[in-house]
């Protein structure tokens, strides 16, 4: 039962919006070399826990505006070539709407220098490094981290990676600082990769974060920041690290994986202020449960009641990114109930608010269709 799956909905639709940057193939093929398409000899260190295994670095330093590289099994490397392929040739155009400051107890950070509109796309940004996340345990430390300053000595500007904030007092090299303080997870085929964006990496954590990364599902390593709202020239520009709608204890718990206190709005706001934002985000949480728990009962008034209780209390938290899938929930229970008029209009709203949000760039009878195939197919076909 796919009923109430945070964010799942998001992930299923094209990509959209970059398209104004043109793609670039990524070999130069005027120049082909014997390990093609990369422009430098792999070099290789076997896992010490399975010597079957080797982990290699891979790069294209012509690729785009720093070049590429891959720390990855060979294999893993070989599937993927044509996914860079679709890699963008993110130049910075002249007009970006933002710049990179130091922002007081924060290290840098990326501040607005015009009004930015809500859903507006405020920057695209592609990994220069992405590293197989077995790699750090299954190499020896000395040889690991040859092979980490390789991938990045090899870039055209290794610099954008090398003066990235390194503020993890856990790592021992300068590289694994950087990585560790500025790294996203992401997946290359099935296995976990980490992924290191340069400009994107310069954007600060808020709990309420006025805005939010968009991969691409055609390429993870595509990433777009748009705005939750509309954004005022000086604001600080803002990301969340962690999911959405956590309470203070739960947030301050996740973002230990990233060894810092958090300084956001939120949580040096006052205390008052600190509680009625936890008690209505519990309050968010508990209704999404006891709307599961009704609409799986077969008590669809009550889903509908709990639903658009939630849907009020998501704007004072600015939880903008809950909204489509909460609205194909109204849609859904509406589709149960048998209302084709309100369920084709939730099923509007959700996909409305999803071209708005940039993960589709129209919307096509089809993706009704799909709407409805799903809701008939996890109610059994009963229908
Ligand atoms: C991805 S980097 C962000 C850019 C970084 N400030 C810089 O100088 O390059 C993450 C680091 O920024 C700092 N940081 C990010 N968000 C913060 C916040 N809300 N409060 C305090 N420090 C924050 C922490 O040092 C964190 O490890």
């Amino acid at each position: 039962m796919a009923f109430l799956t945070p964010h799942g909905s998001l992930h299923v639709y094209p990509f959209l919006k970059p398209g104004h940057w043109p793609i670039v193939p990524l070999v130069d093929s005027s120049k082909p070399t014997s390990y093609s398409p990369w422009t430098h000899a792999p070099i290789c260190e076997v896992s010490a826990a399975d010597p079957s295994k080797k982990y290699c670095v891979y790069t294209n330093s012509r690729h785009g505006r720093r070049g590429i590289s891959l720390l990855a099994k060979p294999e893993v490397a070989a599937d993927n070539t044509g996914l860079l392929d679709e890699y963008l040739n993110v130049t910075a155009p002249e007009d970006e709407p933002f710049k990179i400051v130091d922002i007081p107890g924060k290290g840098k950070g990326v501040v607005a220098t015009r009004h930015i509109k809500r859903y507006d796309t405020i920057m695209l940004d592609y990994s220069v490094l992405l590293i197989d996340m077995a790699f750090a345990a299954e190499v020896p430390a000395e040889k690991g981290y040859k092979l980490l300053h390789r991938a990045v000595d090899g870039l055209s500007d290794p610099e954008s990676v090398r003066n990235l904030g390194q503020s993890n007092g856990l790592a021992k090299d300068p590289i694994e600082n950087v990585l560790r303080t500025n790294g996203f997870h992401t997946m290359l085929g099935d296995e976990q990769h980490m992924a290191l964006y340069p400009v994107v990496s310069r954007i600060n954590h808020a709990c309420k974060p006025n805005a939010y990364t968009r991969f691409s599902p055609k390429s993870l390593q595509v990433v777009a920041i748009s705005a939750v709202r509309d954004i005022q020239p000086g604001e600080e520009i803002t990301i969340s690290y962690i999911t959405l709608g956590k309470t203070t204890p739960e947030r301050h718990q996740a973002l230990k994986l990233w060894s810092f206190t958090c300084a956001c709005d939120l949580c040096t706001a006052p205390p008052s202020e600190i509680a009625a934002s936890d008690a209505r985000r519990s309050k968010i949480e508990l209704l999404r449960d006891q709307a599961i728990d009704a609409f799986q009962a077969g008590k669809s008034y009550q889903a509908l009641r709990l639903t658009r209780q939630i849907l009020n209390l998501l704007p004072t938290e600015e939880l903008f990114p809950m909204y489509a899938e909460q609205y194909e929930n109204m849609a859904r229970i509406y589709f149960v109930l048998r209302d084709k008029e309100n369920a084709y209009k939730y099923a509007k709203l959700s996909l409305d608010t999803l071209v708005e949000q940039g993960y589709l760039d129209r919307v096509r009878p089809e993706y009704y269709e799909r709407m409805w195939q799903k809701f008939f197919q996890e109610e059994g076909g009963r229908f």
